[in-house]
C-alpha cells in the first residue's frame, strides 16, 4: 500500500534531517584525516630526528631500538587511526546516498512508548551521541524488521527476549537522498520491492540483499548457537546471498574478537570468488579470506605430483565415457570420496606404526651417507606407543645428530682444504671475530692458525650441511609419495587391513591405474584429499586455529573425505555449509542419498542445524517451472511471483544448423536490454569450439575457462560447471541432445546449466533432446522453429 502525500513528505523531511547530520559528520571526519594525514607525513619525515641513534655499545643498540619501536608504534597508531576514519567515511558516504531501507515502529509490554526504529546498513547517531537516527541492520532489534508482520513480535536483546507490538513496518527505496518509493508491509518484506530487485540485470557482481533479506534467510544469518550450519536450498533460493550477509553479521555481532582475516569462504572456482567480492565492502566491512580446495591442497603437495584439477577430472569423466578404463576411473573415484576409504587410510596409518614406512636415504656431496633402511631401523627403534609425528621428531634430533658427527670426519677432507683455500678475507674476519669472542686465542701463534683453521673448515662445513639440515628439519626424508604408492602397489596391504568384501569390485583395476598415474608423477584429484590427509597425519596435522569460522559454498560437490580434512584443519572453527544436492555435478557424489549426512556425523546431535531454502529468487517463475521438473524431486520448488517468457525449445538438425540458431539467437538477445548472456555448454572443449565458431559467426563473445577470474558484461560462452553460483540474464542451453545428458549425474548438470538464467531461457539441442526434459509439461515452454 503506498502511503499517502503528507506521510511522505514527512518522511523525506526526515531523510532531509538525517542527510544533514551525516553531511556535517563527513566534514568533521574529512578534518580529522586531514589532521591525521599531516600528522603521519610529519613523523615518517622527522622520523630520524625523534631517535637517537648510538650503537656504540650494547646498552647503547638496545636503547636506540626501543627508541625506532616506540616511533614506528607511535606512526602505526596514526595509520590505523587513518584506515579507520577513512573506512568510516566510506561507509557514510554510503549512508548519505541511502540512509535507511526500511523502519518498524515497535511497543514493548508494559512499555507506552513507541520507538521508531530505521534500518540501514550501518548506525548513525545524532552529535548527541544519544538518539539512533539510523539502526543498524544486524542491531538485535533489527531482527524485528526480517522476522515479523505488523502484530505481537519478539526479539532476543543481549538481555533477554524483549517481546511487544510491531505497530509499523515500512519499506523505503531512497537514492542521493530521495525516496523513490515507500510501502507499507505485510508478511513479506516487500514483494513490491523485491519485485524491483530481482527484476533488474543481472550483474558480473553479487549484490548485497541486506534490504529485503527473507525470514528464513535472516534465520541463517543470525545463528550463533549452532557449530554446524547446513543450509540445503534449491538453486537460486539465496544461500550464498545468506551466507555473505551472515559472516557481514558474525563481523559486527563480534567486532571486539572476530577479525574478517579469520573467517575463511571455500568457493568453487576464481570466478565465483570474484563475483562475491564485492558483496561484504558494499555493506562497509572487510573481505573474508577465500580460497578453493584445490588452492588448500596445492601446499601441502608441494613439487612431489602435478595435482589435477577438479575440472580436468570432470572434463575427463563427460568426455571419455565407454572408452577403456572409463568404469575403473569412476569406480575409483567414488570410493575414494568416501569415509569407508578414509577408514582404510586410518587402518593404514596405525600398520605404518608397526611397519612399512619408507624413507629416503640422505647423500652428501653425492654419496649416501645415510640409507632410508638405517632410517627406518632407527624410527622402529622407538616405543610402539609413541605417535607417529612425536616419532618423526625423535628422528629428525637423531639424524641431526649423526650429521654432526658425519661433518667432523670431512674437518680434515681435502676438499674442505681446498674451499678454505678459496674463501674471501670477510670469511677469515669472521673466523676471527668468532675465535676472539669465544676467547679462544692463545699466546701460541702455531695453536693459534690451527684454531683458525679448523673454524674456517667448520664454516665451510656448516654451509655445505645447511640445506641437509634443513632438509631433515622439514621431514624431506620421508617419502610420502612412496608410502601412499605402496597402498596400491600391494593390494594385500589393504586386504590385511579390511575384508575384501568392503573393497570395490574394481580395486585390483584402481590400485593398478593409481599406481600408473602416481609413477608418471601425476596426484589424481581423487588422490589429492587421501594423499594430503595420509601426509598429514603422519607428520603432524598442520593445524589453522586462527580461524573462527569456515564456510563452504556450493558444498554438495565435497566428498565426505574433504568435509573430514576440513573439519580437522579448523579444530576452532564454526561450520557453515551451503547447497544443493540436486546440483552435486562432481561424480563422487552420483547416487548419494543424502549429501550432508556424513558430515552432520561429524559433530554431536545439539551441534548442528539444518535449514532448508524453497523459494527461488534467482528466476522468473516461468523458468522454474520449467527447470523444476529437469529434476525427480522438483516438486517442492518454489518460485517467487516475477514473470517473464517461457523458456523456449528449438531443435536443430545438425551442430551447423544448431550454431546458427545459437548466432541467430544472440543477436535477438541483444536487441533487448540484457547485460550479460551465456551460452551455457556440457565441456571446457565444448565451450572453446563454440566460442571460435561464434567468432566466425561474427558474434563477439568472451569464453570463460577455470582460470578466469572475472567476467566482463556481454556475451559469454561456459562450460556449466564454471556456471556454478552465478547468474545470467538471459542462459542459451547450447547442446541439450540425448547424446550430451543422459547419464544420470548429467541430469543435475542440465539442471545447474538452465537454473542459471534470471529473464530468459533457451535451450537449442539437436535431433533428439535430452530424456531429462520429458517430464517438463508442455504448458511449460514453447517449441521454436528458426529459421536457417
Ligand atoms: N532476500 C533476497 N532479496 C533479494 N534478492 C535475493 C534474496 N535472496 C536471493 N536473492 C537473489 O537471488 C539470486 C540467487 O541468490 P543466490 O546466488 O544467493 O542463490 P543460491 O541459493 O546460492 O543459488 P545457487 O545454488 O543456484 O548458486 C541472486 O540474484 C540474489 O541476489
Amino acid at each position: 500500500m503506498e502511503t499517502d502525500k503528507r506521510e511522505w513528505n514527512e518522511e523525506q523531511e526526515r531523510v532531509d534531517g538525517v542527510v544533514k547530520e551525516i553531511t556535517k559528520r563527513i566534514g568533521s571526519l574529512q578534518k580529522r584525516v586531514e589532521g591525521i594525514q599531516s600528522d603521519i607525513v610529519d613523523i615518517r619525515r622527522d622520523f630520524w630526528d625523534e631517535v637517537t641513534v648510538n650503537f656504540e655499545d650494547t646498552f647503547e643498540a638496545a636503547e636506540t631500538m626501543a627508541s625506532i619501536r616506540q616511533q614506528a608504534e607511535v606512526l602505526s597508531e596514526q595509520e590505523r587511526s587513518h584506515q579507520n576514519a577513512h573506512q568510516q567515511l566510506k561507509t557514510l558516504a554510503r549512508l548519505k546516498q541511502s540512509p535507511y531501507f526500511g523502519r518498524i515502529d515497535f511497543r514493548a509490554e508494559n512499555d507506552s512508548f513507541r520507538e521508531s526504529v530505521y534500518l540501514g546498513i550501518s548506525s548513525f547517531v545524532d552529535s548527541s551521541g544519544d538518539n539512533y537516527m539510523v539502526h543498524d541492520w544486524r542491531a538485535p532489534i533489527s531482527s524485528l524488521y526480517y522476522d515479523y508482520p505488523p502484530g505481537p513480535a519478539q526479539y532476543q536483546a543481549p538481555d533477554g527476549v524483549i517481546s511487544g507490538t510491531l505497530d509499523l513496518k515500512r519499506q523505503y527505496l531512497i537514492r542521493e537522498s530521495r525516496i523513490l518509493s515507500m510501502f507499507d508491509t505485510g508478511v513479506t518484506i516487500g514483494d513490491e520491492i523485491l519485485q524491483k530487485v530481482l527484476g533488474q540485470q543481472a550483474d558480473t557482481h553479487m549484490k548485497s540483499i541486506v534490504s529485503t533479506i527473507q525470514r528464513e534467510q535472516n534465520a541463517v544469518i543470525r545463528d550463533t548457537r549452532h557449530r554446524l550450519l547446513i543450509v540445503e536450498g534449491s538453486a537460486g533460493s539465496g544461500k550464498t546471498s545468506a551466507a555473505m550477509q551472515r559472516i557481514a553479521f558474525l563481523l559486527y555481532r563480534y567486532r571486539e574478537h572476530l577479525k574478517a582475516n579469520q573467517v575463511v569462504m571455500f568457493s568453487p572456482n576464481p570466478l565465483f570468488s570474484s563475483y562475491v567480492a564485492t558483496v561484504l565492502p558494499e555493506l562497509g566491512e572487510e573481505n573474508m579470506q577465500q580460497t578453493t580446495f584445490p588452492e588448500y591442497l596445492e601446499r601441502p603437495v608441494g613439487r612431489a605430483f602435478t595435482v589435477e584439477d577438479p575440472f580436468e577430472q570432470m572434463e575427463t569423466i563427460l568426455t571419455t565415457s565407454g572408452e577403456p578404463g572409463y568404469e575403473t576411473r569412476l569406480a575409483g573415484i567414488q570410493y575414494k570420496a568416501g569415509l569407508d576409504f578414509k577408514a582404510l587410510c586410518d587402518k593404514y596409518l596405525s600398520w605404518l606404526g608397526t611397519d612399512g614406512f619408507v624413507f629416503k636415504g640422505l647423500k652428501f656431496r653425492g654419496k649416501v651417507i645415510m640409507t632410508g633402511k638405517t632410517i627406518k631401523r632407527q624410527f622402529y627403534s622407538y616405543d610402539n606407543s609413541i605417535s607417529i609425528p612425536n616419532r618423526l621428531r625423535f628422528l629428525t634430533e637423531w639424524i641431526l645428530e649423526q650429521l654432526k658427527t658425519e661433518a667432523t670426519r670431512h674437518l680434515k677432507a681435502k676438499w674442505v682444504e681446498d674451499e678454505i683455500e678459496l674463501l674471501d678475507s670477510d670469511a677469515y674476519q669472521k673466523a676471527y671475530n668468532k675465535l676472539r669472542r669465544e676467547g679462544h686465542y692463545s699466546d701460541n701463534s702455531f695453536e693459534d692458525a690451527a684454531k683458525e683453521r679448523e673454524a674456517l673448515a667448520q664454516m665451510v662445513l656448516d654451509d655445505h650441511f645447511a640445506r641437509l639440515r634443513k632438509a631433515v628439519k622439514h621431514l624431506r626424508f620421508l617419502d610420502v609419495p612412496a608410502i601412499y604408492r605402496q597402498l596400491f602397489a600391494n593390494p594385500e596391504i589393504s586386504l590385511r587391513l579390511v575384508k575384501a568384501a568392503e573393497l570395490p569390485a574394481e580395486w585390483t583395476e584402481i590400485c593398478k591405474y593409481t599406481v600408473a598415474r602416481l609413477d608418471d608423477k601425476i596426484l589424481s584429484y581423487e588422490d589429492a584429499t587421501p594423499y594430503v590427509y595420509l601426509k598429514e597425519q603422519l607428520t603432524g596435522i598442520r593445524q589453522n586455529t586462527s580461524i573462527r569460522h569456515v564456510f563452504i559454498d556450493e558444498a554438495q560437490d565435497y566428498s565426505p573425505f574433504q568435509f573430514a580434512s576440513i573439519r580437522q584443519l579448523f579444530p576452532h572453527a564454526r561450520l557453515t555449509v551451503l547447497g544443493d544436492p540436486n546440483q552435486a555435478i562432481h561424480v563422487h557424489s552420483i547416487g548419494e542419498a543424502d549429501a550432508f549426512e556424513d558430515l552432520s556425523s561429524l559433530y554431536p546431535d545439539g551441534d548442528t542445524k539444518t535449514y532448508r531454502f524453497t523459494k527461488s529468487y534467482r528466476s522468473t517463475e516461468q523458468i522454474v517451472e520449467f527447470t523444476k521438473h529437469i529434476l525427480l524431486n522438483g516438486q517442492s520448488i518454489d518460485p517467487f511471483h516475477r514473470h517473464g517468457p517461457k523458456p523456449a525449445l528449438t531443435r536443430a538438425e545438425d551442430r551447423y544448423e544448431l550454431m546458427r540458431q545459437v548466432a541467430g539467437r544472440i543477436d535477438e538477445l541483444k536487441t533487448r536490454k540484457h547485460r550479460t548472456i551465456a551460452v551455457v555448454c556440457k565441456t571446457q572443449s565444448e565451450a572453446d569450439e563454440v566460442h571460435l565458431d561464434l567468432r566466425a559467426l561474427g558474434v563477439e563473445n568472451e569464453t570463460v575457462t577455470r582460470h578466469t577470474s572475472a567476467y566482463r558484461p556481454g556475451v559469454i560462452v561456459i562450460p556449466a560447471y564454471l556456471a556454478k553460483g552465478v547468474e545470467f540474464d538471459a542462459v542459451i542451453l547450447f547442446d541439450a541432445s540425448d547424446k550430451q545428458y543422459s547419464r544420470d549425474h548429467e541430469r543435475k548438470l542440465l539442471y545447474t546449466a538452465c537454473t542459471r538464467a534470471m529473464h530468459e531461457l533457451y535451450v537449442h539441442y539437436v535431433q533428439v533432446r535430452s530424456p531429462f526434459l520429458d517430464n517438463v509439461p508442455e504448458a511449460a515452454y514453447v517449441l521454436e522453429e528458426m529459421q536457417r
